[in-house]
C-alpha cells in the first residue's frame, strides 16, 4: 500500500499468456490453461504460493503460448491486466488442464522480461491508480479536466438509458445496476466494455487505452451502439403488436398453467428447430396462448326479451320453450351455473339445433356446435397425448380455442350416434365432460393441464334416447321435440322458411308469392318426413326456379324499357313456369305466384299419394301406425294364404319381439277362430289346418321391430280368414297378449301425426294411452277419431265397416269410440 492510501501491484509479475478472452479491470474471466508455461505457473506460482502476493499475476492477451517448452517465446503484447485468481481447479481429462477464474485490478507494461521459463516473469509498470474504491460516484477525478468530466457524464448517462432498457429481473442486470452509482466513474468504461456485448478487438482497444479521457471515447461509441440495437428491437416487436397482446392474454391464466407455459418455452428455446417435436412444441405453446383461460362473454339475460325472442325464431314447440324459459329463468335467478344439461330428442328437422342457437343470443353468449355423430374414438373428446406424432386437443378444447371465450353455450349435436371402438369409449370421456362436479378441471390428454369448463353451457340434441348410454342419459334432462302437424308445418313455412329462403335466393315477396294451398300440397305431395327440413329445400328449388325468371326478365326489361306490359297473374304463370324455353317477350308481371301446375313444373310430379285407400282393397291387409327415430310413419301389414302343412312365413326384416307378435297373433285367431267364425280353406275350424301363411311388411329393406304391430298383424289375419276388407281409412297401434287385452305402446303423438299426415280417419289406440292424446293438437283431434280398445274384441269391431262379426262388443255394447 502506498502512503496516499492506494494500492500498488508487485513489481514482478508472474505472466498468464492469453489468446482467448481479454482481462478488463474490474471484470472477472474464466481462462483454461493447458500449455506448457501457463501450467506451470499455476502449480508452481499459484498452488504452491501461501500468501495473496502469490496469487497476483499478469494477463496478457492475444498471446498463445508456444506449445513446447522448447519453442522461443512469440512477441507480447505490451499491456495486459493485473488480477488475483480467485479460483483454480484442475483436471486430468481429457488431458492435464487447469480452469483459473481471475478478477482484473489494473493494467500495466512490460517494461522487460526477466525469464522465460518454467513461466514468464517480466518486470511491469503499473498504469492504473488502484485506489481503495472508496470514492463516491461524485464528479470525482473527471472534474479536474472539463473535457473529461463532459465526458464521463455523458457516459454514465449512456449506461443509466441502456439499464432502462434491458429486463431488471435477469441478475446480472440487476447487479450492474447496483453497481453503477457506486462506482467510480474513470472505472466505467472497463466495467461497461467487459460487461456488453464487445468483441475481443474491442475490449483490445479499450484496455490499450492508456489515458482516461481516450478509454471513455473508445468505450462510449461501443455503449451507444449497444443502445441503438436495443432500440431496433423494441420497435421491431411495435410493429407485431400480436405477440404482444398473446403475451398479455396469458397472463391472467391459473399459476399450474404459467408454469407449464414457460417450461415449454425453455425446452423449445434449446431445440434445433429441425427437430418433429420442435413443431410439436410450438403448436402446443400457440395453443395455449390462444385459449380464453380467463376471456368470457357477459351474460344480458332477459327473460321477457327471451321468450320474445324463442317465439319469433321458432313457431309452436310450446312445451319445450316453456321448459327452456324455466330453465333460463333459474339461471337468472341463481347465478350458480350448475343446472341440469338440457337433451332435445326428436326427429330430424324439428329445430332442436335452431333452438339451442336461441339459447345463446338470448344469453348473449358465443354459440359452437359438436357434432358428435359417428365419433367413435375418445380422443376425439380428450385429445390426444403429445407423444404421438399429429397429435390435436380434443373438440371441446379446440371449440374453446375457435369460440375465444371460455363461457360459450356447446351444442353437443346428434349424442345418440357416438359410436365405440379400440380407442375407446368417447361416451365416457363426455361423462366428465358433462358432470358440473368435475368439469372444473377437465384435462385434455393434449393440453395436459386443467381448463375450466364449469362456464359453459352445454345442450345436447339426439333423435332418440335409446341408443344414449345410461350413464350420460342420467346426467340430462331429456326434452322430448315431436314432429308438427300439417298445419304447424303451413305456419312455419309462411312464417320462416319463406321468407328465409327469399332472402337466401335475393328474392322479395314483391317477386315471388307462395299461396297457403300451395304450400299444403308441397307438404302432402312432395314431402314425407316429421320436422321441416326437406320442406325448406322444397321452397329452395322454387326460389332458385323464380330467381333464374325474374334475372331473365330484368335483362329483356332493360332490352323493352320503351314496351309496355300488361299481363295477367294466372297467364304469367302459366307461361313464365310451365314453358321454361319460350319465354314471354316481356319480363313476367310480379310477383310470381306458384299454383299447383307451377309447382309440378318445378319440383315434378308428385312423390307421394294418398294410396292407403288404394292399397286396402283387398282382404288381408292392414294399416299400423310405427315409430322410428325419424318420427312417426304409416306401416302397411299384408297376409296372404295357401296350401301347405300349417307354416308361417314372414319377411320384411323383422326383429325377434315382432315375430313373436306374429305368432302371438295366430295363437289368439286359432284359439278365437270359432267365436269369430274363421275357417281356413277347406272350410275347418283351425285357420293353419292344410293351410301356409305368409305375412309381408312392406319396405322390406327397412328393418322393423318392436310389440306395437300387434293389433295390426290380428285385424290382417282376420281380414283373410273372414275375406273382410279392412276400413280405408283405419290406422292402429297396440300391443296383444294371448288372452286378447290390448296394451300400451309408445310414441303416440308422432304415430298419430303420421296418420293425418296420409289422411287416415279412424285410430285405434291401446285404452291406456288415453292420456296420450292430450299431446295433440286440437286440430288433430277434430279431423280424427280415435278408437280406444282395451283388448282385441274392440279393435276389430271398429276396423271393420259395421264391426267384425261375432266380436263381444257388437253383441253386447257399442264401440267405445272418443272424438276427443
Ligand atoms: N318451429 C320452427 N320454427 C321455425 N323454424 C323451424 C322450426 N323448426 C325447425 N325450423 C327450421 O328448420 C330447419 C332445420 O332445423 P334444425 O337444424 O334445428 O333441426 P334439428 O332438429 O336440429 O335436426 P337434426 O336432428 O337433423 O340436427 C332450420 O332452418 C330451422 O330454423
Amino acid at each position: 500500500m502506498t502512503s496516499d492510501g492506494g494500492i500498488k501491484i508487485p513489481s514482478r509479475l508472474p505472466l498468464l499468456l492469453s489468446h482467448e478472452g481479454v482481462l478488463l479491470p474490474g471484470s472477472t474471466v474464466r481462462f483454461s490453461v493447458d500449455s506448457p508455461r501457463n501450467m506451470q505457473l499455476v502449480s508452481q506460482r499459484l498452488l504452491r504460493g501461501t500468501s495473496l502476493k502469490s496469487t497476483i499475476i499478469g494477463v496478457i492477451p492475444n498471446t498463445r503460448d508456444p506449445e513446447h517448452d522448447t519453442d522461443d517465446l512469440p512477441t507480447l503484447h505490451k499491456i495486459g491486466t493485473a488480477g488475483i485468481a480467485v479460483q483454480v481447479v484442475g483436471s486430468n481429462w481429457p488431458k492435464p488442464h487447469y480452469s483459473l477464474l481471475i478478477t482484473g485490478l489494473c493494467r500495466f507494461r512490460v517494461s522487460s522480461l526477466l525469464k522465460e521459463r518454467p513461466f514468464v516473469l517480466a518486470e511491469v509498470e503499473q498504469l492504473d491508480k488502484l485506489d481503495q474504491y472508496t470514492t463516491p460516484a461524485t464528479e470525482g477525478a473527471a472534474a479536474e479536466d472539463e473535457e473529461l468530466g463532459e465526458l464521463s457524464k455523458k457516459f454514465y448517462q449512456a449506461a443509466v438509458q441502456l439499464l432502462g432498457m434491458l429486463d431488471m429481473s435477469v441478475p446480472v442486470v440487476a447487479k450492474f445496476r447496483r453497481l453503477l452509482d457506486s462506482l467510480p466513474r474513470e472505472t466505467l468504461p472497463d466495467v461497461v466494455a467487459s460487461m456488453i456485448r464487445t468483441s475481443n478487438k474491442e475490449k483490445l482497444q479499450v484496455l490499450d487505452a492508456v489515458s482516461l479521457e481516450e478509454r471513455f471515447k473508445k468505450a462510449l461509441p461501443m455503449l451507444t451502439k449497444q443502445i441503438e440495437g436495443l432500440k431496433l428491437l423494441q420497435k421491431t416487436r411495435k410493429m407485431n403488436p400480436d405477440n404482444e397482446k398473446r403475451v398479455t392474454n396469458k397472463r391472467y391464466c391459473p399459476p399450474f398453467v404459467g408454469i407449464s407455459f414457460i417450461s415449454s418455452v425453455f425446452r423449445l428455446k434449446k431445440m434445433p428447430q429441425s427437430m418433429p417435436e420442435y413443431a410439436l412444441t410450438r403448436n402446443y405453446l400457440d395453443l395455449m396462448v390462444e385459449l380464453p383461460w380467463s376471456k368470457s362473454t357477459k351474460d344480458c339475460l332477459d327473460i321477457r326479451a327471451a321468450r320474445t325472442l324463442l317465439d319469433n325464431d321458432h313457431y309452436a314447440m310450446d312445451k319445450l320453450k316453456r321448459r327452456v324459459l324455466e330453465y333460463l329463468a333459474v339461471r337468472q335467478l341463481k347465478t350458480s351455473l350448475k343446472g341440469p344439461i338440457l337433451c332435445f330428442v326428436g326427429p330430424p328437422g324439428v329445430g332442436k339445433t335452431s333452438v339451442g342457437r336461441s339459447i345463446a343470443r338470448t344469453l348473449g353468449r358465443e354459440f359452437h356446435r359438436i357434432a358428435l355423430g359417428g365419433v367413435c374414438d375418445q380422443s376425439d373428446i380428450r385429445g390426444h397425448r403429445r407423444t404421438y406424432v399429429g397429435s390435436m386437443p380434443g373438440r371441446i378444447i379446440n371449440g374453446l380455442k375457435t369460440v375465444g371465450v371460455n363461457n360459450p353455450v356447446f351444442l353437443l349435436d346428434e349424442v345418440d350416434k357416438l359410436g365405440k371402438s379400440l380407442q375407446g369409449d368417447p361416451a365416457a370421456a363426455l361423462l366428465e365432460v358433462l358432470d358440473p362436479e368435475q368439469n372444473h378441471s377437465f384435462t385434455d390428454h393434449y393440453l395436459n393441464v386443467a381448463f375450466d369448463l364449469s362456464q359453459v353451457l352445454f345442450i345436447a340434441t339426439a333423435n332418440t334416447t335409446a341408443t344414449i348410454p345410461p350413464a350420460l342419459l342420467d346426467r340430462m334432462e331429456v326434452l322430448q321435440v315431436p314432429g308438427y302437424t300439417q298445419e304447424e308445418r303451413v305456419e312455419i313455412a309462411h312464417r320462416h322458411l319463406i321468407p328465409n329462403q327469399l332472402e337466401q335466393h335475393g328474392l322479395t315477396p314483391q317477386q315471388l308469392h307462395i299461396p297457403q294451398e300451395t304450400t299444403q300440397d308441397i307438404i302432402s305431395r312432395y314431402t314425407r318426413e316429421a320436422g321441416v327440413r326437406s320442406l325448406e329445400r322444397k321452397i329452395g328449388a322454387i326460389c332458385r326456379a323464380v330467381a333464374v325468371k325474374v334475372a331473365e326478365g330484368h335483362r329483356k326489361k332493360e332490352k323493352h324499357s320503351t314496351r309496355k306490359l300488361k299481363q295477367h297473374i294466372s297467364e304469367d304463370k302459366s307461361t313464365i313456369c310451365r314453358n321454361d324455353c319460350n319465354y314471354p317477350a316481356a319480363p313476367p308481371e310480379m310477383p310470381i305466384v306458384i299454383d299447383h301446375i307451377a309447382l309440378k313444373d318445378i319440383l315434378g310430379p308428385p312423390l307421394f299419394e294418398m294410396e292407403v285407400s288404394e292399397r286396402l282393397t283387398l282382404p288381408g291387409v292392414a294399416l299400423g301406425l310405427a315409430w322410428t327415430p325419424l318420427g312417426g310413419e304409416i306401416m302397411f301389414v299384408e297376409a296372404s294364404r295357401m296350401e301347405g302343412d300349417g307354416q308361417l312365413t314372414l319377411t320384411g326384416q323383422l326383429g325377434d319381439v315382432m315375430k313373436e307378435s306374429a305368432h302371438l297373433a295366430i295363437s289368439w285367431l286359432r284359439t278365437n277362430a270359432k267365436t269369430y267364425q274363421l275357417t281356413n280353406m277347406v272350410g275347418s275350424p283351425d285357420p293353419l289346418e292344410g293351410t301356409d301363411i305368409h305375412l309381408h311388411f312392406p319396405a322390406g329393406a327397412v328393418t322393423k321391430d318392436g310389440p306395437s304391430a300387434g293389433v295390426t298383424i290380428v285385424t290382417c289375419l282376420a281380414s283373410l280368414f273372414s275375406g273382410q276388407l279392412v276400413r280405408s281409412d283405419v290406422a292402429m297401434t297396440g300391443e296383444i297378449t294371448l288372452r286378447g287385452l290390448v296394451l300400451p305402446v309408445g310414441g303416440i303423438k308422432d304415430k298419430v301425426l303420421a296418420a293425418h299426415r296420409a289422411g287416415v280417419k279412424r285410430v285405434i289406440l291401446p285404452k291406456r294411452n288415453e292420456k296420450d292424446l292430450e299431446e295433440l293438437p286440437a286440430n288433430v283431434h277434430v279431423d280424427l277419431d280415435f278408437v280406444l280398445a282395451g283388448n282385441l274384441d274392440e279393435v276389430l269391431n271398429a276396423a271393420f265397416d259395421g264391426g267384425f262379426p261375432g266380436t263381444a262388443s257388437t253383441l253386447t255394447h257399442p264401440q267405445l269410440t272418443s272424438k276427443l
